[in-house]
């Protein structure tokens, strides 16, 4: 079965959804919500990685994250925290969390990895090529598919030296991250080579720009994006998560979690994975 990750954005500014749930009883009963609905992981963020954000004070995202995060692991939720700072990470696991999921694969703060080590909890590494303030500035790729397996697979070799053992290592592309509509593409056409790496993968897409780009006529013009609604990207996701699960990855990070279990559940139909009884 393809895990589910519930997204809730616990800040002013995500991209799709900044500021619906940065009141703590909002982002619980989101994240309560997304669990009913089908989710295996809630993942909590606390501060925006959508491209140009800048960077949030350690304080000012455990503030946010840490009552959420404490009510959803009591409630018996598997939580993830989504964070580029160990402090934060600590702290997080620390209050329930069993999943660190950094996006920046340690790269943004050095002392990520160690801090994940004596934790004990399982991490997330992410591709990532810089702050998202210029983040598109290193989007310059020869071979998209290649650059991302070779710095993954340095980034779980950090961790292996770190003391993270691979078995408790999840890697994801990084979808957006640095990466344009194309490129984007092409790391999802590359998931076997990605796969191929060793650990379990985790994929995102969902409602980002790449896919509303194919969604509306004529490619990219910021207006004809405002076409895209929430609830064209939530199918377009949705799609993406079941051709991402015959794939044969391991979980996907999605806002619209009914749709995604919804779509699952066919490809799991199509697979005859599913059984009724
Ligand atoms: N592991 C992982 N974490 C992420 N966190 C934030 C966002 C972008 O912002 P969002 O929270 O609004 O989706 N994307 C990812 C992603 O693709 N993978």
């Amino acid at each position: 079965m393809t895990v589910v990750m519930g997204i809730v954005n616990v800040t002013p500014d995500s991209f799709s959804d900044g500021g619906r749930y940065l009141a703590q009883d909002a982002a619980i009963a989101r994240g309560l919500a997304l669990r009913a609905a089908g989710a295996d992981i809630v993942d909590i963020g606390g501060e925006s990685t959508r491209p140009g954000a800048e960077r949030v004070a350690p304080s000012v995202e455990e503030e946010r994250v840490l009552p959420v995060i404490r009510a959803l692991a009591a409630e018996g939720a598997t939580v993830s925290i989504d964070t580029m700072n160990a402090s934060t990470a600590v702290a997080a696991v620390e209050a329930g969390a069993a999943i660190v999921n950094d996006v920046s694969g340690g790269l943004a703060d050095p002392g990520m990895l160690t801090a994940v080590a004596g934790s004990g909890a399982e991490v997330v590494l992410g591709h990532w090529r810089g702050p998202s303030s210029d983040m598109y500035a290193r989007a310059e790729y020869g071979d998209v598919v290649r650059e991302v397996v070779t710095e993954l697979a340095a980034r779980l070799e950090a961790a292996a030296v770190a003391g993270i053992a691979p078995s408790r290592v999840i890697l994801d592309p990084g979808i957006g991250f640095g990466k344009r509509g194309d490129q984007n593409w092409s790391v999802l056409r590359g998931l076997p080579r990605i796969l191929g790496i060793g650990p379990r993968v985790l994929v995102g897409t969902s409602r980002k720009r790449f896919l509303a780009e194919v969604l509306v006529a004529g490619g990219t013009p910021t207006g004809a994006l405002d076409e895209a609604t929430e609830d064209r990207r939530d199918l377009a996701t949705a799609v993406t998560s079941a051709l991402a699960a015959r794939e044969g990855v391991w979980g996907v990070r999605v806002h619209d979690v009914r749709a995604t279990r919804d779509a699952l559940r066919v490809a799991e139909a199509w697979e005859g994975e599913r059984r009724w009884t």
